[in-house]
This record gives C-alpha cells, sequence and structure tokens, in this order.
C-alpha cells in the first residue's frame, strides 16, 4: 500500500499555478500576495509623539529647568509647529508630528499643568528621545516588506494598506466544491431521525480551505447511483479546481465514489494510503478538469486527510510561480516533544490529534482521548496532530516527531 510521503508526492505533483488577479485589499484576506510591496514612506514616516503629554528640549530639562510655559498645542494630523523658545513647551498629543526644536516628551502622568504653565514632576531621562517613535525607527522607504508568495493575513493585510496598495495582485482563489455524500446525513436546519445524523464534515472542510484562501461550495448527493452519477456530473464539469467529497469511499454496498469517478473519467492516482485514520484516502483527476479527493468519512479522517492532503495541495496552486517558498503554519510540519508513550501495533502511519505547548524545552505535544475516528467531538481542543511512521509500535515520551498545525 501506498506510504504517506508518497500519496502526498502524488498530490502534490497536480497542482499547477492558478492565474493571478488583481483585487481590493479586503478581499485579499488569505490569498497569497504575487508582488512584492515595498515601504513607500519611512515606517513611521515623521518622529510620532507616542504619548499624551508636552515635548521640551531635553538640554533645557536636563539643566535643572522643571517649569514650561506651554506655546501652543500639536494635534495628530495637525501640520507641525515648531517651538519658538527653548525653554518652552508645545502640549503634544499621541500620533502627532513632533514639534521641531523638542527631542523629549514628558507625559501627563509626569507633569501638572495649571495656568498654561507646565510642572515636571520627574527627573529628566539620561537622554534625549524618551517617548518618541522615531522617524525610520522601523523600517525605511523603499524596504521590500511583503514578498511574492506571502499569505496575507492580518498583519499583512494591515501593512499592505499602509503602503497604499488598495489593490493587490494575488493569485486567483482555489475554487473547491466540498460535497458530502450519504442518505443518513441531514441538513444542520433538520431534527435527525433516530438512524439520521447532521452533516458536520463539510463544515469542518469549508472553514478549513477558506481559511487556506480557497472559495468553497457546499454540495450534498444521496447515496443513489443514479443521483449521486447526476450530481458529480454536473459538479465535475462546473469549473472547480477541486472536488472533495467526504464519504463513501470504503468498501460497504454504498460506497460507490471509487467506480463513479472512473466511470466519469477522473482517472485514480491512488485508492488507498498506509495511515490510520483515512486509510480508504481515494485521489484522482480529470484531463483538463478538477482533481478530485475522496476523504473517508469518518469525521476525524475526514478531517485529518483534508489537513495533510488538500490543504497542501490548496497552497500549491496558490502559490504564485517562482515565490520564494514561504510555507503557512499548516504547510510544514514542526518538531515536537512527545509528553507520553504511545503504543501502536499496527504497521501504519499514525495521525495523532494533540494539543500543542511551547515552554522552555520547546513544543510539546500532548495527545488527546480521541475515541476513534467517529469521535467528532474528540478533536475539540486539538491544536496539531502528530505524525508516528509505521514502526515502531511504541513511541516514547521525549521522543521528537513531526506535528501539523491544525
Ligand atoms: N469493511 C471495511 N469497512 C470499512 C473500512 C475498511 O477498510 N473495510 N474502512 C473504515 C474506515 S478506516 C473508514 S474512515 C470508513 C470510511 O468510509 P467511507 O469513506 O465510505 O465513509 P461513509 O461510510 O460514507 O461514512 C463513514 C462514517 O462517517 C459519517 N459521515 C460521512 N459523511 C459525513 C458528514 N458529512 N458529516 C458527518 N458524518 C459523516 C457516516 O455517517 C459514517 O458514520 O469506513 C470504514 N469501514
Ligand atoms: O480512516 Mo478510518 O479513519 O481509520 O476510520
Amino acid at each position: 500500500m501506498l506510504s504517506v510521503a508518497e500519496a502526498f508526492a502524488r498530490v502534490l505533483a497536480t497542482a499547477r499555478p492558478l492565474p493571478l488577479e488583481t483585487v481590493p485589499l479586503p478581499q485579499a484576506a488569505s490569498r497569497m500576495l504575487a508582488e512584492t510591496l515595498t515601504a513607500d514612506r519611512d515606517f513611521p514616516p515623521f518622529n510620532r509623539v507616542a504619548m499624551d503629554g508636552i515635548a521640551v528640549r531635553f538640554a533645557t530639562w536636563a539643566g535643572g529647568q522643571t517649569a514650561f510655559d506651554i506655546e501652543h498645542t500639536q494635534y495628530a494630523g495637525a501640520p507641525p509647529r515648531p517651538l519658538l523658545n527653548p525653554q518652552n513647551a508645545v502640549e503634544v498629543m499621541t500620533g502627532a508630528v513632533l514639534p521641531a526644536g523638542t527631542d523629549t516628551v514628558v507625559r501627563y502622568e509626569d507633569i501638572l499643568l495649571a495656568d498654561n504653565r507646565a510642572t515636571v514632576q520627574i527627573p529628566p531621562p539620561e537622554a534625549p528621545g524618551v517617548n518618541i517613535h522615531h522617524q525610520a525607527a522601523d523600517r525605511r522607504a523603499g524596504d521590500a516588506l511583503l514578498r511574492p508568495g506571502t499569505r496575507l493575513g492580518p498583519a499583512e493585510l494591515a501593512v499592505a494598506a499602509t503602503v497604499g496598495a488598495a489593490e493587490v495582485r494575488v493569485t486567483r482563489a482555489a475554487r473547491v466544491a466540498v460535497v458530502s455524500t450519504g442518505d443518513e446525513l441531514v441538513s444542520i436546519r433538520e431534527t435527525p431521525l433516530p438512524h439520521q445524523i447532521r452533516r458536520s464534515n463539510v463544515y469542518a472542510l469549508q472553514a478549513l480551505f477558506a481559511q487556506a484562501g480557497a472559495e468553497v461550495s457546499q454540495f450534498h448527493l444521496p447515496d443513489s447511483l443514479d443521483e449521486l452519477r447526476a450530481g458529480l456530473t454536473e459538479i465535475l464539469g462546473a469549473g472547480f479546481d477541486a472536488v472533495v467529497l467526504s464519504g463513501a469511499v470504503s468498501k460497504g454496498r454504498a460506497d460507490h465514489l471509487p467506480g463513479l469517478l472512473r466511470e466519469l473519467h477522473v482517472a485514480e492516482i491512488f485508492h488507498e494510503v498506509n495511515q490510520r485514520p483515512g486509510k480508504p484516502l481515494w485521489f484522482g483527476a480529470r484531463a483538463g478538469g478538477p482533481v478530485v479527493f475522496g476523504l473517508p468519512g469518518n469525521p476525524v479522517s475526514t478531517f485529518i486527510t483534508a489537513c495533510r492532503y488538500v490543504r497542501p495541495w490548496l497552497s500549491a496552486v496558490q502559490r504564485p510561480v517562482g515565490a520564494a517558498d514561504a510555507p503557512a503554519a499548516f504547510e510544514a510540519p514542526l518538531p515536537a516533544v512527545l509528553t507520553v508513550d504511545i503504543y501502536f501495533k499496527p504497521q501504519l502511519a499514525h495521525f495523532v490529534p494533540v494539543r500543542l505547548a511551547v515552554d522552555a524545552e520547546g513544543r510539546r505535544a500532548t495527545p488527546l482521548r480521541v475515541g476513534g475516528s467517529g469521535d467528532l467531538a474528540g478533536l475539540l481542543g486539538a491544536t496539531a496532530f502528530l505524525e508516528l511512521p509505521p514502526e515502531p509500535a511504541v513511541f516514547a515520551a521525549g521522543s521528537v516527531w513531526p506535528a501539523w498545525a491544525l
């Protein structure tokens, strides 16, 4: 049976970079940048007052003067006016330009203000520059701030905004169809009959893929072969980059997908991987059409195979050509120290949901109590999963294994 590494390599081998597009900044959240964004100005662009208070000349204060007449008030957003008399002070607000002629800011908390005169209540500091965020302290005009292949998270969007990138060049979002199958599944708005359950896997998948920057549509198909064929034919022809099915890939009488996909000209690339959970994983591609992931239906299997195979594929197709490899946390595993012994006899790669904690000794992974691959609630609190190889059978506390962030 195929190893995890071989299956993963076959998945990535189908990844073709998506075209580029220009979108308004808010729509670029979670997408991959396809251009370099540089600082158009210094960060900060001027000597920025960092505390509300008064601005003075350090030499005056250090020379023993403690009472200063206020010449004027400098607000944030107002063109700067200099201090004219070096014995005086300017009242300044956070975010204002530091007035020329001053080099030190004293907070309101450290002065007494009366009759337009400030009396400083603390001794002068050792040197000027206190409570000032100096021009170019953080970045210089012309510095490259964001490079192609960077995923635009909240911090990146803020930086793009501050350099005026109202529109940004990104790779097109992967279009993903997420399809649940199974007659036992009802919508989340329904009250299930005793033999039914609400569909949950597709919600996990939708959230996972949206987080990876994809545009996700949800579908549900019943187990009947005819309806499944009709539904799949439509979905396969609808222009999706990937179709992600959950369920119906195992050996049951209603597990029609592998046969049906072949009939619909989706060539099988592999079926079954030497892993638990997720052994029945199916993967294929249609010439000129989408790739198709058939994720095993058990909720933990669906979730973990989506994280281990589908999300990295989404990143690979959304990474612009030639971009430096800048993997997001979930695209490359991180080494983590197992905190307890694990015994796992089957010679299968073993994915273990864990809670990661970072302390002085590094990243430590504590397995959660998951009652098998049907234990959907067992994933609550998991922040990663460990990938343990098929051998040995005993994984000792203290040993180090790759952890994939969830
Ligand atoms: N004889 C064998 N039986 C099974 C094998 C095997 O090797 N031989 N493998 C088992 C493993 S491992 C898994 S995982 C499951 C995978 O089966 P399917 O992919 O065919 O999934 P289903 O049978 O359709 O569903 C399994 C389970 O998950 C529930 N499910 C499915 N979709 C959803 C959804 N969208 N939301 C919530 N729950 C869902 C479904 O109701 C079933 O309980 O097969 C084993 N069997
Ligand atoms: O993939 Mo199955 O997940 O081992 O239950």
